[in-house]
């Protein structure tokens, strides 16, 4: 799997917020896209996921575009978003229940994957209740159940870290990093920048709504030509930020 983005430019109006932004995430890969508040990251995402248009530019993964081939294009994808999203009405089975039937998943096998994560997100006692009504980290791990429990190809996550407790954290990097080892891609939006550092495999810098570098964590190092330097050093230093944290 390999979704490629290409020269693309778009936002919410004429006026673009993104100039022309290029990479690509591939099988096996983590992919962070960092950048300060207001930097492109989220507008980055909802292209990808299909909710803003590109003026220009392509999204493509594994050849299918989401104007061309749409099935296939979201049928690859399971998106985790910064602020859960979930129906007051049903309780977490139902969201089980029906995240199987939207990705048309196997049930028995589909429920043995839930219910290990439901234990690992210690939820395995809330399936009658309605996550509408749970704590900001509890509808998160809900979000985060629905979206793994799919295997999908390729994880679109933004920003999963703000709302988690450090034991719910600690879980979804194992998570991450499990499934990247059966070859899922991950596209990550984060500012929670030293954790990118330790668990991304390639950055993407965003700087007002254009890319300021990209490249493996070495990568970064040389262009910013410092070995020493930490992803928030070289972030920081290349967006000419100030900063008080040295
Ligand atoms: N719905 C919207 N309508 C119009 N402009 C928007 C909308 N959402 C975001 N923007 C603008 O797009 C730019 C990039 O915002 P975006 O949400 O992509 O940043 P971000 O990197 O995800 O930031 P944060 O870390 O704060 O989530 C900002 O200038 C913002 O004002």
């Amino acid at each position: 799997m390999t979704l490629k983005i290409n020269g693309l430019v778009g936002g919410y109006s004429q006026v673009p917020v993104l100039k022309n932004i290029s990479f690509e995430v591939r099988a096996g890969e983590v992919v962070g896209l960092i950048g300060l508040n207001g930097a492109g990251k989220s507008t980055t995402i909802n292209h990808v996921i299909g909710l803003l248009t590109p003026q220009k530019g392509s999204i493509i993964i594994d050849g299918a575009t989401l104007m061309k081939d749409p099935e296939t294009y979201k049928s690859k994808m399971a998106y985790i978003p910064e602020i859960p999203v979930l129906y007051q009405e049903l309780t977490l089975r139902e969201h089980i229940d029906l995240t199987i039937m939207a990705y048309g998943l196997n049930k028995g096998k589909a429920w043995l994957r839930a219910e290990s994560l439901l234990k690992m997100f210690r939820l395995s006692n809330k399936l009658e209740w309605f996550p509408a009504n749970f704590s900001k980290g509890m509808k998160q791990k809900v979000m985060i159940v629905c979206a793994f429990l799919t295997e999908a190809e390729l994880y679109v996550i933004d920003e999963p870290f703000l709302g988690l407790d450090p034991l719910a954290t600690r879980d979804l990097l194992n998570l991450i990093q499990s499934e990247k080892k059966r070859g899922a891609a991950v596209l990550m939006s984060t500012h929670v920048l030293s954790t990118a550092q330790e668990h991304c495999d390639y950055f993407v810098l965003l700087h007002e709504g254009k890319i300021k570098t990209q490249g493996t964590f070495e990568e970064l190092r040389n262009v910013y030509q410092n070995q020493q330097a930490t992803l928030t050093d070289i972030y920081l230093g290349l967006t000419q930020e100030v900063t008080n944290h040295g």
